[in-house]
């Protein structure tokens, strides 16, 4: 025991006085000693943290109100300080709810939303506010004019970290020539050490954002992104949760504050993608969890010694030998027409044919009688009633229940398992369930045989463990598995009626059945209109707009959902090029649009850009894992409504395995295809290369057989044409009498059929073209155009005349340069 520990137990007061020292913190002096943990942990990293949530805001603000967003960004050097000023042309704020942006944190309109959006928190601005004052000690000046008004507010304000409430030194109002929008100028201690990240940031901003127009400047530099489209990203719509992706907690909470009277009510109308089938089979999966399924037993055959018959009539006292007979014949007929009965549906089939004996009899049948016939025939049914006629000993294993059990567990175990394992095995677990006679939570036992999954499984684990020590042989776990879905499956689903939503709440154990059953169902996934990906066209065209390369490739996956939140990842690659060519390539990781520029290490985007083996798509990997080399950049977008960060600076995405899965088959979906390309680039290359060396050694070779034979050199173009199965397109003239016939002849000489457009640009107006040809003139040439579709060895000619001699050039596109012998 430490002396402090032995001196707790004299001293009583100690408590109190300890007690005493205890005080609630607010989240502002939280934050104000955990800047780190928002982002602000150095005066480099807390300057461009600064830019990013005040870009991202009036990013999130203008596309929210429709508008191009159209930013400005400046960071001057202020004697010991930096200010940075953000100017945006967004809605702007309301005077009352502009001090409480800035001056409070947790503040903010996305936090309990459904929807894509940059901001999540409502940290962000008002944590930069709180990072200048601390380290400059000067108030955050903002002016903001909302739309149509003539005058802009301009405060000045820091947050009181007392109470995080925020402290007005100068409200006014003032002029601003800008028609809407916001400016917020901060002032804090910082140094440009991280000029490659703010760079970074913007550019990669302007990426992913082709509709916005962003300008930078600062003390060295100055930059200008001009939007590359007008079109500003799909409107998103708020959602309601998933079914699939909310935990205890929040259905706890939900529970206790919805409208709704029933479990149907409450799961259509708290989430989304329920209607009134679907709340049925969460209902039908949380009744198999809460009150467990009941057993259905194969009635009896007819070569059994069973007569359910008699049984009813048995115990069906006063209603006459008719109705009686009547009644048990009903009930009987209703058992035998059943694949299988539980016992309520035995209660059912007793129930109609009460019914209809009451009508036809004009007997009644009232619920004693009911209850004593389903009683008598479901002991007969599970065998727990002693035949007279038997002649087998108590106890015996050739019962009902064994071989039903016998037939179920033979059938879904390996067929290597022996006749009498099975049978020993069936028999242990028929007495499980006469052991459940006695046990239960009924007065009578559970008689109905209804079980939970859970103890339908300890029941077969007991007889298999029994089966493995007394017979010696094994009965493994996937048998185990195996036989106990086999049961459950013939098992039925009960008809109670589930807890009203007032008996659910506060209840723990009944409303985590409801959570694993609404995981449970199959529900269509959520809408995506809550997302905005950026879409395939345009992570290609922010790609070209940004990294001038040789190939660019994109995906856009189909939505998933992870944690209630459906989530979309892309990816996009660029290669070759202006690419660096040395050292590993880039990886430029977003999240809701917003590039992600610290901590790549610990992103699970980075995670899976290193799994992948980079050289089955043709790139160099050194060890086979890790970054790929070369000049390749790999984008990846995840988008969601509630994007799991690993911390609330929102540097890194988390390892979630379903969204890894998804980044995983974007990246792969875009590397496909730069895997084609790169293979079709090596044969062209290789091509080049044998064409390269033919065409220097063929003319030689054509020399040496004419002066040996005294013929003309052979045509090399055909011969290179032929060899290397080339498109040939040769144009031949020949003088007739009215002017110059010419004919431009396509020869495919290769294995594929191919689709060329071929222009003939001549100096002399052509006439009586061949059929499919058309003619433009432009300042005295005119184009002679064709697209032919020629099969592999085939041959196709296009024909026209010209009045006399002219100049010709041929132009052929539809097959590339290496596959293609142009002959003037
Ligand atoms: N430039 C702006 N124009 C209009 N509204 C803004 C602007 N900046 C912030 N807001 C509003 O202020 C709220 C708070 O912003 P803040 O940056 O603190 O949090 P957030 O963006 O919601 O979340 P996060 O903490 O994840 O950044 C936003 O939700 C938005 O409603």
């Amino acid at each position: 025991m430490t002396s402090f520990q032995s001196t707790l137990g004299e001293d009583a007061g100690i408590a109190e006085e300890l007690a005493e020292s205890q005080q609630s913190i607010s989240i502002a002096e939280f934050f104000e000693k955990n800047k780190h943990m928002l982002g602000f942990d150095s005066g480099a990293r807390g300057l461009v943290t600064a830019v990013k949530e005040a870009v991202d805001n009036a990013l999130d603000a203008a596309e929210e109100s429709g508008i191009l967003p159209d930013i400005y960004v400046e960071i001057q050097e202020a004697g010991d300080y930096y200010r940075l000023i953000v100017e945006d042309n967004g809605p702007g704020l309301t005077k009352e709810s502009l001090p409480k942006v800035f001056g409070k944190l947790l503040y903010g309109s996305r936090f309990h939303a459904r929807e894509q959006s940059r901001g999540q928190q409502g940290i962000g601005i008002s944590a930069a506010v709180l990072y200048a004052q601390l380290t400059s000690g000067k108030p955050a000046k903002i002016t903001s004019r909302t739309q149509g008004s003539e005058e802009a507010e301009y405060f000045e304000l820091i947050v009181d970290t007392d109470n995080n409430e925020p402290e007005i030194s100068v409200e006014e109002t003032t002029t601003w020539d800008r028609p809407h929008g916001t400016r917020i100028e901060l002032e804090m201690e910082a140094n440009m050490r991280a000029r490659q990240q703010l760079h970074d940031y913007i550019k990669h901003t302007a990426v992913v954002n082709p509709h916005a127009r962003l300008e930078l400047r600062e003390p060295q530099e100055h930059f200008k992104f001009e939007r590359a489209t007008d079109q500003l990203p799909e409107e998103t719509e708020e959602i309601r949760p998933h079914p699939h992706g909310v935990e205890l907690g929040t259905v706890m909470k939900m529970l206790a504050a919805t409208d709704s009277q029933t479990v149907s009510g409450f799961v259509q109308e708290e989430f989304t993608r329920v209607g009134k089938k679907t709340a049925e089979s969460i209902i039908d999966e949380f009744r198999d969890r809460h009150y467990g399924r009941e057993m259905r037993w194969r009635p009896p055959a007819s070569h059994e010694a069973v007569d359910l018959h008699a049984a009813v009539e048995d115990a069906t006292a006063n209603k006459g030998a008719d109705a009686t007979a009547a009644f048990a014949d009903a009930v009987a007929e209703a058992v035998a027409d059943a694949d299988r009965i539980a016992h309520h549906e035995l209660v059912a089939a007793v129930e109609s044919a009460a019914e209809a004996v009451e009508d036809d009899h004009g007997t009644t049948f009232g619920d004693t009688v009911r209850e004593n016939a389903v009683e008598a025939v479901w002991l007969e049914l599970i065998d727990a009633v002693e035949a007279d006629d038997s002649d087998e000993s108590e106890g015996d294993v050739d019962s009902r229940l064994v071989a039903d059990l016998y037939d179920l567990a033979d059938d879904a175990t390996s067929t290597r398992k022996d006749d009498a394992v099975i049978d020993a095995f069936a028999d242990r677990l028929a007495a499980k369930f006469e052991d459940e006679l006695e046990g239960g939570d009924e007065d009578d036992g559970n008689v109905r045989h209804r079980l939970t999954h859970k103890r339908l499984r300890d029941h077969v684990d007991r007889a298999a463990d029994l089966t493995e020590e007394y017979d010696d042989v094994s009965f493994g776990e996937t048998a185990r598995e195996n036989v106990t879905d086999a049961i459950w499956d013939v098992m039925a689903t009960v008809p109670d009626d589930p807890p009203l939503v007032r008996e659910l709440d506060g209840d723990r154990d009944a409303t985590s059945n409801l959570v694993d059953a609404m995981r449970g169902t199959d529900i269509m996934a959520p809408p995506t209109r809550c997302l905005a990906p950026i879409s395939e066209d345009l992570i290609t065209a922010g790609l070209e707009k940004e990294f001038d390369a040789d190939f660019y490739a994109s995906a856009t996956r189909d939505a998933g959902v992870s944690g209630g939140d459906p989530f979309i990842v892309e990816a996009g690659i660029a290669y070759g090029g202006d690419l660096p060519a040395e050292g590993t390539g880039e990886v430029m990781r977003f999240a809701n649009r917003v590039p992600l520029v610290y901590q790549r290490g610990a992103c699970a985007t980075t995670d899976v850009v290193k799994s992948i083996g980079w050289r089955n798509y043709g790139l160099d990997q050194p060890g086979g894992s890790g970054l790929p080399n070369g000049p390749v950049v790999i984008m990846v977008h995840v988008a969601s409504t509630n994007v799991p960060f690993t911390s609330e600076s929102k540097d890194a995405v988390a390892n979630v395995p379903e969204i890894e899965d998804e980044i995983e088959l974007a990246i792969r979906e875009a590397a496909r295809e730069l895997k084609s390309y790169l293979n079709k680039r090596r044969s062209m290359q290789q091509r080049r290369k044998k064409q390269n060396v033919l065409g220097k050694i063929l003319p030689e070779m054509a020399e040496k057989v004419a002066e040996v034979t005294g013929r003309e050199e052979p045509d090399i173009d055909d011969a290179i044409a032929r060899i290397m199965n080339n498109v040939l397109v040769e144009r031949h003239t020949e003088a007739n009498g009215d002017g110059t016939a010419v004919s431009v002849v396509v020869e495919n000489n290769s294995s594929t059929n191919e689709s060329l457009e071929v222009t003939d640009i001549v100096s002399a107006e052509p006439r009586n073209l061949s059929d499919g040809a058309t003619v433009v003139e432009m300042d005295g040439e005119w184009f002679v155009k064709w697209e032919p579709e020629v099969s592999s060895d085939d041959e196709a000619a296009l024909e026209y005349e010209i009045p006399d001699d002219a100049t010709f050039d041929l132009d052929v596109k539809g097959v590339e340069s290496e596959k293609l012998t142009v002959k003037q």
